[in-house]
């Protein structure tokens, strides 16, 4: 059996006019994992997803769905898709609009058991105009679902929802993903991708900046915090110490980030500063922030 890995970008390139929203992006999905694609408005998400649904064509480079091309995999079922933009909401109800969706593919997933993914099936006879926002997201998921899609593309899912609404939304995608599945989603939350990806890719200006588990981000956007209470004591100088990369100041408390926390900290107690001091591993929101803000100085430079 062949086993083309579920999504291949090759060297992909998309302008829109002098903006490079995808640029040069080369990545790799394997069958089965969940992967956010995590980045600002405006990093190229959305393109790229467009790119890989086929809805738009790559300047240079190719997309292949296993093996081949978008449109292929999204004609024969294999790919769903929940995108941004909302459609007109229809006066039937949600088992029909499910019904309906499912006779357009080939070997459709059966209404009740899209119902049942989606955590909808006592809302089967409600029509879709009558529902929350979060019951609506997960009746596009169960649309998505229709086609009995090996794989699933979410773009920005949840930037709607209340907490508790997208603590069920993604029980459900998970429910998915368990079957052996595989997941893409974007998002602009890193929580929601530490929490729900296997894999988180980094992009920013069409460019993927990172691309590991949450884990690895943390140790390759390096080093880590320390903070302590300056207890009146001056800051001026902070960013002088050892292994000191950057300095913040709120209140009476110092926060330093360094590459090498261990001579920051031995400096602070030679300095008899070391009231409530706090070492910590940079935060998946530091590390995005440090591989994001260290990209723009570099484009910046450039320019
Ligand atoms: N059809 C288009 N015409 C012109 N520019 C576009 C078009 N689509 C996207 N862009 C530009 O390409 C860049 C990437 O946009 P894209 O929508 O892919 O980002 P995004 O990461 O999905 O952002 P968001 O989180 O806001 O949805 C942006 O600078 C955007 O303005």
């Amino acid at each position: 059996m062949r086993n083309e890995p579920a999504v291949a970008f090759e060297t992909v390139t998309k302008s829109f006019g002098t903006v490079r929203a995808v640029d040069a992006v080369d990545l790799t999905i394997r069958r089965g994992e969940t992967v956010a694609l995590l980045g600002r408005n405006g990093a190229g998400k959305s393109t790229s997803i467009g790119l890989l649904l086929g809805l738009d064509e790559p300047d240079s480079g190719r997309v292949l769905l296993y093996g081949d091309a978008p449109a292929k995999a999204v004609r024969a079922g294999r790919v769903g898709a929940m995108l941004q933009e909302g459609r007109a909401v229809p006066r039937v109800t949600v088992g029909e609009l499910l019904a309906f969706v499912s006779r357009a593919y080939p070997s459709p997933m059966p209404v009740a058991e899209a119902l049942e993914l989606a955590g909808l099936t006592e809302f089967a006879g409600r029509r879709v105009d009558r529902l929350s926002g979060g019951q609506t997201q997960r009746v596009r998921f169960a649309v998505a679902l229709s086609g009995n899609p090996e794989l699933i593309v979410l773009d920005e899912p949840t930037a709607a929802l209340d907490v508790e609404a997208r603590q069920v939304f993604w029980d459900a995608m998970r429910g998915y993903a368990r079957r052996g599945n595989t997941v893409l989603f974007s998002t602009h939350y890193l929580e929601e991708a530490d929490a729900y990806a296997d894999r988180i890719v980094v992009v920013d200006h069409g460019r993927v900046l990172a691309d590991g588990t949450a884990a690895e981000l943390k140790r390759n956007a390096g080093g880590s915090t320390v903070a302590f209470d300056l207890a009146g004591g001056p800051s001026d100088g902070l960013e002088l110490l050892p292994g000191v990369t950057s300095v913040e100041v709120r209140g009476d408390r110092a926060r330093l980030r360094t590459d090498d926390s261990d001579a920051t900290v031995r400096a602070l107690a030679a300095a008899d500063a070391v009231r409530g001091l706090e070492v910590a591993p940079l935060s998946l929101n530091d590390a995005f922030l440090s591989l994001t803000s260290a990209h723009r100085k570099t484009l910046e430079t450039v320019r």
